[in-house]
């Protein structure tokens, strides 16, 4: 199989009048037309064998994973997909089921999202997926980190802790059964990107990210970037946001796993206490459960946007009182050139 049959069987699409979509792929470029009034979101994130996913996965999983944690931070931001690229490096001999299957969940997730596979490119070499994602979103009301306030409540959506559970199992650290266990793989290979609930945030937060490597070094990118501090209250995360089967296992890894486990992908956002109500109703309307766990205070303003932020994380219980963590607790997000893993 050539390279061109590879991309016309499995990923060429014609283009059917999405909207923003003027040109899809195909040619040297695809020609897109966001609304007018819109800003265009751009993002990209990059998937690479035994770094990201096991080389055993599941390629429909894999598929689907590789747009979710694009569409995430579109979601993040309130963007509306659009339209999504994809860069594929495969091995020199590909698998037609295994491709099939790659196709399938990538495209199954991307008509989910009105999002066209618009380009592309595809070279033989070590299996690695990199996505560009492109979306719409009304310039004022894009969700910027920098923009979290004093006084904001911090809130977070679904489940924290449950994928790195699922990354555990897969991996044979822990070995449990029963319930809870099944969700947790499905949170890691196949992560839901809450693209509904960026939408019905839009115009009632401040800043938001979401979660890839951890709840405190990904909220730390809002605190760093806005020159804030948080509060977070370990009880309210535990109750509200972190599923029972990661509560159940010993403290320290229960804590390690909430607080600092990646791969979530849900949102952390800031909102003024005045529209809690609000934020709870669009919470609804998108159909995903979020919590309140905390609340912004005054910081120092950052050297750099990007500069490590968890450090401005403080740790309290439901009482406001400074929250005891017990020995073994690792608080560092996941870092590709840091040595050691939450
Ligand atoms: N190689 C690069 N060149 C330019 N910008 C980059 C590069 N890698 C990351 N960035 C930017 O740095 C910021 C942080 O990256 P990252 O932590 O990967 O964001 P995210 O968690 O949203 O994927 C993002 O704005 C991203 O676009
Ligand atoms: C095989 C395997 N090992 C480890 C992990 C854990 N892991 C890998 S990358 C990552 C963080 C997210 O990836 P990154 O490239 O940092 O995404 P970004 O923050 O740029 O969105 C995590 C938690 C995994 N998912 N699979
Ligand atoms: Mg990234």
């Amino acid at each position: 199989m050539s390279e061109f049959d590879l991309i016309a069987r499995h990923f060429w699409r014609p283009t059917q009048g999405q909207s923003g979509v003027l040109l899809g792929n195909g040619d040297d470029c695809a020609l897109l037309a966001p609304a007018p009034g819109m800003a265009l979101a751009v993002s990209c994130d990059m998937l690479v064998a035994g770094r990201h996913f096991l080389p055993d996965v599941d390629p429909q999983a894999l598929g689907h994973k590789a747009l979710a944690v694009n569409l995430s931070d579109l979601a993040a931001m309130g963007a509306r997909p659009l339209a999504c690229t994809l860069a594929l490096a495969l091995p020199s001999v590909p698998d037609e089921a295994w491709l099939a299957g790659l196709a399938r969940g990538l495209l199954a997730l991307a008509d989910a999202h009105g999002c066209a596979l618009v380009g592309g490119d595809t070279t033989a070499g070590p299996l690695n997926l990199c996505l560009t994602v492109l979306g719409e979103v009304p310039p004022a009301h894009a969700s910027r980190r920098s923009a979290a306030q004093p006084g904001d409540d911090v809130w977070v959506s679904g489940a924290l802790g449950e994928a790195r559970l699922g990354l555990a199992l897969l991996r044979g650290e822990l070995d449990l059964q029963g319930p809870g266990t099944e969700a947790a793989r499905e949170h890691l290979l196949r992560p839901q990107p809450r693209v509904a609930l960026g939408l019905a945030l839009r115009g009632l937060v401040h800043a938001a990210v979401d979660v890839s490597d951890g709840l405190l070094a990904d909220l730390g990118h809002i605190l760093a970037a806005a020159g804030v501090a948080a509060q977070v209250d370990v009880d309210a995360l535990l109750t509200h946001a972190v599923p029972p089967a990661v509560r159940a296992l010993p403290p320290a890894t229960a804590l390690t796993y909430a607080l600092a486990g990646g791969d979530d992908y849900e949102l952390v956002f800031t909102a003024d206490p005045a529209q809690r109500e609000a934020v709870l109703a669009a919470a609804r309307r998108a159909g995903t459960p979020v919590a309140r766990i905390g609340r912004i205070v005054p910081g120092a303003p950052a050297a750099h946007p990007l500069a490590d932020g968890a450090g401005r994380v403080q740790l309290v219980d439901g009482g406001g009182a400074p929250y005891t963590l017990p020995a073994g607790v690792r608080l560092a997000g996941f870092d590709h050139f840091a040595t050691i893993e939450p």
